[in-house]
């Protein structure tokens, strides 16, 4: 068999233009949702402290709600919050018919307990697809609510590929947010999946035998060009902020996508996964109250 012909230019994966696609068809699932029931999909949104990163990003998690017809509410919580406030704020949330969605913005301050906040929510309300019966759903393949970056992944990844059977798909990272849920659903499409992690061994010689590579570690540059093999996949999903000497600042992904020419695809940094995250939450959050509306 012929070997693939190596590109010379790697496509970019144009992750705003497909987010804006996918915006455009939560609009009119929403616009349909009013018309059927009379009321907007209601989504809560939780921000405890003042991380600058964090307020960017529940600030366009609003933002986009707004021009998609989601109603938000926000919650904008003291970094001294206690613990035991945050969850009967919580437990009213999930007893408000009003709510369909609930996030809670992550991370949270030292002091509080991520997994006990978590599992409180309703797992019917729970558009982050964190709570461990979403989270059993989704290692089941049963059905439920799917974490946003991961379901973002696959949309990009659906744009290039076609069929996943057998294709050798190396995972870099393994967090409860992108490594983990996003193997699951590679697992799903019938590739065979390796997950590694910064502590794996021969990590360049495995990422190498990779069709597709998601780099989901948050090790800035990570991936290097002799670590993909020509004509691979490649998703950065890392996003760090450095502060150059003259005070600017920029974004850094997981790859060195200038040395990755030879790849097939790459996602970029910013406008690869990013803008993915919002675009689905606000596609969970509608998928939510299309179930609580049809229960
Ligand atoms: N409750 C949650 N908390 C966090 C999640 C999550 O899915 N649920 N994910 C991340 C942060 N995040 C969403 O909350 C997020 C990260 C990045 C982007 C994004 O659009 N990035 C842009 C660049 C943005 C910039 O200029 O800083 C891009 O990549 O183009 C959106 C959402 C952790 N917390």
């Amino acid at each position: 068999m012929a070997a693939a012909p190596v590109p010379d230019k790697a496509r970019l994966i144009d992750g705003k233009a497909i987010a804006a696609e996918l915006l455009e068809k939560t609009s009119r699932e929403v616009e349909r949702i009013v018309a059927d029931h009379g009321k907007a999909p209601a989504l809560a949104v939780v921000l405890i402290g003042s991380d600058p990163a964090s307020e960017v990003y529940v600030g366009r998690k609003i933002a986009q709600c707004r021009k998609a017809g989601i109603t938000s509410i926000e919650h904008r919580l003291p970094e001294d919050t206690d613990e035991a406030a945050l969850l009967s704020l919580i437990d009213g949330m999930n007893a408000d018919p009003a709510i369909d969605g609930i996030l809670i913005q992550l991370p949270l301050p030292k002091g509080i307990d991520a997994a006990l906040v978590l599992d409180r929510i309703s797992p019917h309300k729970d558009v982050d697809g964190f709570h461990p019966v979403n989270v059993g759903r989704l290692s089941s393949g049963t059905g439920g609510l799917v974490p946003c970056t991961p379901l973002g992944i696959m949309m990009l990844l659906d744009t290039v590929i076609d069929d996943y059977r057998g294709l050798d798909v190396v995972v870099i990272g393994k967090s409860n947010i992108v490594g983990k849920p996003v193997s699951m659903l590679l697992l799903e499409r019938e590739a065979t999946v390796t997950v590694t992690h910064v502590e794996t061994r021969n990590l360049p010689d495995i990422a190498r035998q990779a069709d597709v590579i998601v780099a989901a570690a948050g090790v800035p540059h990570l991936v290097r060009g002799y670590w993909v093999k020509p004509g691979a996949v490649v998703i950065d999903v890392g996003i760090t902020r450095v502060t150059e000497p003259d005070g600017t600042t920029r974004l850094l992904g997981d790859c060195a996508t200038h040395e990755l020419a030879h790849a097939a695809a790459v996602t970029p940094v910013p406008g690869g996964v990013g803008p993915m995250t919002i675009a689905c939450l606000l596609s969970n959050t509608v998928r939510a109250a299309r179930m609580a509306r049809d229960a």
